[in-house]
C-alpha cells in the first residue's frame, strides 16, 4: 500500500496528513499517537472508509477511490470502534456479517463453515446463540474479531488487509498476547497485511514491524520501532518520562 501526499482536514483544521509512506506486504504496522492526533482518521482513509483526502492512497497497485466498495470488501476487513451497539443480534449472525461479500441471498456450506472456525478460532463456540449484547466487552471485541477473519478468510493466493483500531480495548492480559500472536499465524495463513492503531506502546514495541507516529494530524516519523519508538520520542510527542528497559536488543518502556 503506498501513500502519497494524503491530506485530510475538516473546516481547515489538519486532521490526518501522510506525505509519503509505503506500506509493505505481509507485516504488521501500527499507527501510534497522542490522543486526537488523527490515528483513526488515517485508518480511516487507508481502509478506504473516508475518501475525502487530498493525495493518492493506491492498494494493489489502484488508486483506492477507484475500488468499488464490494470489491474492497472482499479483500479487506476492518475493526472499528463502538460498532454493533444498536440493535440485538445473535453472536453467530454478526460473525456471519463478515461473509456477506461473499453471497448473494443464503450463506453457503462455505461460508458455514467459515464462520464455525473463526468462532473457534476466539473460543466463542459456547456463545452461539447468544445475544451480542449480552456478552462482556472483551467477549463482544472477539467476536468482532471473528467477523473480520470471516471476511478475510479463504481465496488462497489473494494479498487481503485487516485494519484494527485499538484492537486491544476490553482484553485481559492473556487474550491480547493471544491475539497478537494470532495476528502473526494469520500474515502467512491469509497473505495478509495488517494496519492497527494501538496505545499500548510495549505490545506495539514487541509486535510491531513498523510504526507511523502521528502528531497534531501530521505523520512526523515512520519507521521501525527503534527509531520511531525512541525514549527521545516518547518525551517529545507522547509527554512521558519513561524508564527504558531493554530485552533481546530492543528498547522497552517502564511509564
Ligand atoms: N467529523 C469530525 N469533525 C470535527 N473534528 C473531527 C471529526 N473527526 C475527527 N475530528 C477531530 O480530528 C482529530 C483526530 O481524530 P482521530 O479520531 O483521528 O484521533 P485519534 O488519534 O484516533 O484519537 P484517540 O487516540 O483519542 O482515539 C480529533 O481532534 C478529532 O476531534
Amino acid at each position: 500500500m503506498k501513500i502519497e501526499g494524503v491530506e485530510f482536514s475538516i473546516k481547515q483544521q489538519l486532521i490526518a496528513q501522510v506525505e509519503d509512506a509505503y506500506l509493505e506486504k505481509g507485516k504488521i504496522h501500527f499507527v501510534v499517537g497522542k490522543n486526537g492526533a488523527g490515528k483513526t482518521s488515517l485508518l480511516k482513509i487507508l481502509s478506504g472508509l473516508e475518501p475525502n483526502y487530498k493525495g493518492e492512497v493506491s492498494f494493489l497497485g489502484r488508486g483506492l477511490r477507484d475500488w468499488k466498495m464490494e470489491e474492497l470488501a472482499q479483500r479487506r476487513a476492518v475493526l472499528s470502534q463502538s460498532n454493533f451497539n444498536a440493535f440485538p443480534i445473535k453472536v453467530e449472525e454478526l460473525v456471519m456479517m463478515g461473509r456477506y461479500p461473499f453471497f448473494q441471498q443464503n450463506a453457503t456450506q462455505k461460508d458455514k463453515e467459515i464462520v464455525a472456525k473463526a468462532l473457534a478460532l476466539f473460543e466463542l463456540q459456547k456463545f452461539v446463540g447468544r445475544d451480542f449484547l449480552s456478552l462482556s466487552g472483551g467477549e463482544r471485541q472477539r467476536v468482532l474479531f471473528a467477523k473480520c477473519i470471516a471476511q478475510i478468510w479463504g481465496k488462497e493466493g489473494h494479498r487481503k488487509y485487516l485494519f484494527l483500531d485499538e484492537p486491544l480495548t476490553y482484553l485481559d492480559v492473556e487474550y491480547q498476547v493471544q491475539f497478537l500472536q494470532l495476528l502473526r499465524d494469520l500474515i502467512e495463513r491469509f497473505n495478509l497485511t495488517i494496519v492497527g492503531v494501538i496505545h499500548d506502546i510495549n505490545l506495539a514495541i514487541n509486535y510491531g514491524d513498523n510504526f507511523l507516529l502521528m502528531h497534531a494530524g501530521k505523520c512526523v516519523e515512520q519507521g521501525d520501532g527503534s527509531r520511531v519508538l525512541s525514549r527521545e520520542n516518547m518525551q517529545k510527542y507522547f509527554k512521558v518520562e519513561p524508564h527504558v528497559l531493554e530485552h533481546q536488543g530492543r528498547d522497552f518502556f517502564v511509564f
